[in-house]
């Protein structure tokens, strides 16, 4: 958590193994000081789980759900079906198709169940956390303020020129 508030925003994943995509969204959050929590849950291996936690998220404090999965990525979509929260969607890359089977299943829901569907892999989690910011930021002024800092300081690190100094 990025602090002792109660957590703002649930950063879900279907596997241990997308947590190195997924903590690029929990870093951005604890960089904007947006409390959030981060678990472990699957629609295909833990159901249950997922049921009490989408069902509960909104009672729980939560205002938004990120969540990441890979390959038959069913997870955003079914913990938007089982709340009305905002849930933002990671399609996290897979071995054997790079992530497209990820993002093909994340965003076509159907009419009616929204799941906000961001880029693969880590650009896709660094949004998704940038977006839940700026939602939660349209009514809480100081992390307007810190979200705005921040998109300077990136704009700030951008070089003029091309460096010869190549990575
Ligand atoms: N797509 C889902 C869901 C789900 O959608 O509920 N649960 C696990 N998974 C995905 O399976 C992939 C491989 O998982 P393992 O590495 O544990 O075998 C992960 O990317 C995970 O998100």
């Amino acid at each position: 958590m990025a602090s002792e508030q109660p957590p703002l925003v649930g950063i879900i994943m279907g596997s241990q193994s997308d947590w190195q995509t997924m903590v690029h969204a929990a870093e951005i959050l604890a960089t904007l000081a947006v409390p959030h929590e981060t678990r472990i849950v699957s629609a295909h291996r833990t159901p249950l789980r997922l049921h009490d936690y989408a069902q509960g998220a909104a009672a729980s404090g939560l205002k938004i759900i990120i969540a990441g999965a890979g390959g038959a990525a069913h997870l955003p979509g079914m913990a938007a079906s089982m709340t009305s929260l905002p849930v933002l969607g990671v399609p996290v890359e897979s071995r054997t198709l790079k992530g497209i089977d990820s993002l093909l299943s994340i965003v076509q829901m159907p009419a009616g169940v929204p799941v906000g569907t961001f880029a693969i892999g880590k650009a896709g989690a660094v949004n998704a956390a940038l977006q839940a910011a700026a939602i939660l930021a349209l009514n809480d002024p100081a992390l307007a303020a810190r979200l705005a800092a921040w998109r300077q300081a990136q704009t700030d690190a951008v070089a003029d020129a091309p460096s010869d100094d190549l990575p």
